[in-house]
């Protein structure tokens, strides 16, 4: 991932490594112009004031464009990584992107992603302050060689210190921000537990005390020991220094004939040093943080293999049958090291038909749902699409001719069907039908709020897969969240309307009161198919019949 980045801005890259570079250059040659006027007399003072002033100019012109360039290739880097993660969630198999899981995609776009394009931001002073430090051992090492190795043998002494201290203190401050994650967590049960902790004294008291007290603490407490650890290794650092002047002032000082311009020279070097030193010992580890995060991010988009999932196939638009032969699935369990197995599965569907598929709780609906709709194409068997196979590079396009409610579904903030010019007059139409005018509307291809209860959500997923128009439509479990009327418009009025309008629909429920309105019910237990095609409802839904 780095490689390609940097391959990506190479031309930018080189600009900004440049201009860094100079800026180096440029603080060392005025550090050295600044003890020459020191240790000069007037007449010469005055000659040395206009390269002073051009070196003064030209090292603010290169640390604005290396600053303001890096900048930019860290924002375009941020903005790269981001697009190809996304890009690649959006195309792998929904498989694939399960068994990845969203909590390392999340990260993937946030924190390592950030880390990568920290580095770049890091770059300039990491490459500003290597030559400034060179320049300034040279600088030093020209006034006197012995002099200069002393001073080599301190910054030794002082990095080590500084690194070590530094290791043990960004130790203490990942542990403080693991804490702070779980702190986090335990601030959302206390709000969201809000209800469960006033009805349990003992919960709440266990809680507060144990659990959310304890991580106060230990976050409090790791922070403390990082900090101390920070200011520890700072001072000591601030403390060789001066005592790097201090014997160089008074014990290495002879009485040769420049000996006042090799002192000044060696503090004010020495103390101009000391931050960019500083900078490279703070920045150069995250050059292993980046390295770190943008192999974390090459794992997880290996696992996501691009341009799987957009096919060229054309778009089929018509269903006229729709056949499941022998279709299995299986999803493996880590924790208990078993199998799930769904099917052997034989079903079919036409359209205007109204299908109910029951069953126990984790008997495999959802799952048979999400192979029929082609997010999970099966590992064994095969579906027959207008009575021909579909195949490999066919699943794009088989997927377009479902429209699904899901248990778990998401209600994005824009209508994003396919631009047309009655879709708010046609959503408010719908939004209407299901008794939420008075609460939200279709404004510009969008609804006004999504600020509604679980229920009136789902009505509004419904108003989105009426708007789709696609021909087979699937509701897992729609109904669980709606109260007695709506169960009523949803089993009376639309599945009937659906059906009219000829679309083909696949019903997850557990209503069985309702039942007797299905043309076909589907009984799945342990994945396991226990009535196929065989229980025909003795009231179909073309005439349907109030609930009992
Ligand atoms: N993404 C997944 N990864 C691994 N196992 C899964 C996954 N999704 C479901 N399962 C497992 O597959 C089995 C069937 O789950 P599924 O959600 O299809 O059942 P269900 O009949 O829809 O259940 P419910 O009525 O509770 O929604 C369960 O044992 C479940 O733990």
């Amino acid at each position: 991932m780095l490689p390609y980045l940097i391959r990506r801005t190479r031309g930018l890259m080189t600009a900004a490594a440049l201009a860094s570079i100079l800026s180096g250059l440029f603080s060392v040659l005025l550090i050295a112009q600044i003890n020459a006027a020191l240790n000069s007399d007037a007449a010469s003072r005055a000659n040395a004031a206009w390269g002073f002033a051009g070196i003064a100019v030209a090292l603010m012109v290169c640390r604005m464009v290396s600053t303001a360039l890096f900048e930019r290739l860290g924002q375009r880097a941020l903005a790269e990584l981001r697009s190809f993660v996304a890009q690649c969630v959006a195309e792998t198999p929904f498989a694939q992107f399960e068994r990845v899981g969203s909590a390392r995609i999340q990260s993937a776009l946030t924190e390592h992603s950030n880390n990568v394009a920290v580095l770049f931001v890091s770059l300039p002073v990491i490459l500003t302050n290597t030559v400034i430090v060179v320049g300034c051992l040279g600088y030093l090492a020209m006034l006197s060689w012995q002099v200069f190795l002393f001073a080599l043998g301190v910054i030794g002494l002082g990095a080590v210190g500084y690194h070590l201290v530094h290791l043990r203190a960004i130790h203490y401050l990942q542990d403080a921000s693991s804490e702070q994650d779980r702190l986090f967590g335990h601030f959302r049960a206390l709000t969201d537990g809000a209800k469960e902790l006033r009805l349990h004294q003992r919960k709440s008291r266990v809680f507060m005390d144990q659990i959310l007290g304890e991580s106060v603490e230990g976050v409090r407490r790791l922070r403390t020991y990082g900090m101390s650890l920070f200011v520890i290794s700072t001072s000591w650092g601030q403390f060789l220094m001066y005592a790097f002047i201090g014997l160089v002032l008074f014990v290495l000082a002879g009485d040769g004939p420049n000996q006042t311009q090799v002192m000044t020279g060696f503090a004010l070097v020495f103390v101009f040093m000391v931050t960019p030193l500083e900078g490279l010992l703070i920045n150069i580890p995250r050059i292993n943080m980046a390295r770190v995060a943008a192999s974390r991010i090459d794992d997880i988009t290996r696992e996501m293999p691009q341009g799987q999932e957009r096919q060229a196939s054309p778009r089929v638009s018509d269903l006229q049958r729709l056949e499941l032969r022998d279709v299995t699935h299986q999803y493996y369990h880590e924790q208990s090291d078993d199998f799930f197995e769904l099917g052997p599965i034989n079903l079919s569907f036409t359209p205007g038909e109204v299908v109910f598929l029951v069953g126990g709780n984790g008997s495999g609906k959802t799952t048979l749902a999400k192979v029929v709709v082609g997010l999970y194409p099966p590992e064994g068997g095969e579906v027959l699409l207008n009575g021909e196979r579909v195949e490999a590079d066919g699943w794009d396009a088989y997927r377009q001719l479902f429209s699904v409610v899901f248990s778990d579904f998401h209600l994005f903030e824009r209508l994003l069907e396919a631009p047309r010019e009655d879709l708010d007059e046609e959503g408010n139409r719908l939004v209407a039908k299901l008794h939420l005018q008075h609460k939200v509307r279709v404004e510009n291809g969008a609804f006004t709020t999504q600020a509604l209860s679980q229920g009136q959500r789902k009505r509004l997923a419904l108003v989105v897969a009426y708007l789709e128009d696609r021909p087979f439509l699937v509701f897992d479990e729609w109904a669980a969240d709606q109260d007695p009327l709506f169960k009523e418009v949803f089993y009376c009025e639309v599945l009937p309307e659906l059906k009219r309008m000829g679309k083909a629909v696949l019903v997850i429920t557990h209503d069985d009161s309702y039942f007797h309105l299905a043309d076909r019910l589907v009984r799945l237990e342990s994945g396991k198919l226990l009535t196929a095609e065989s229980e025909i409802a003795e009231e179909p839904l073309a005439e349907p019949s109030p609930a009992t």
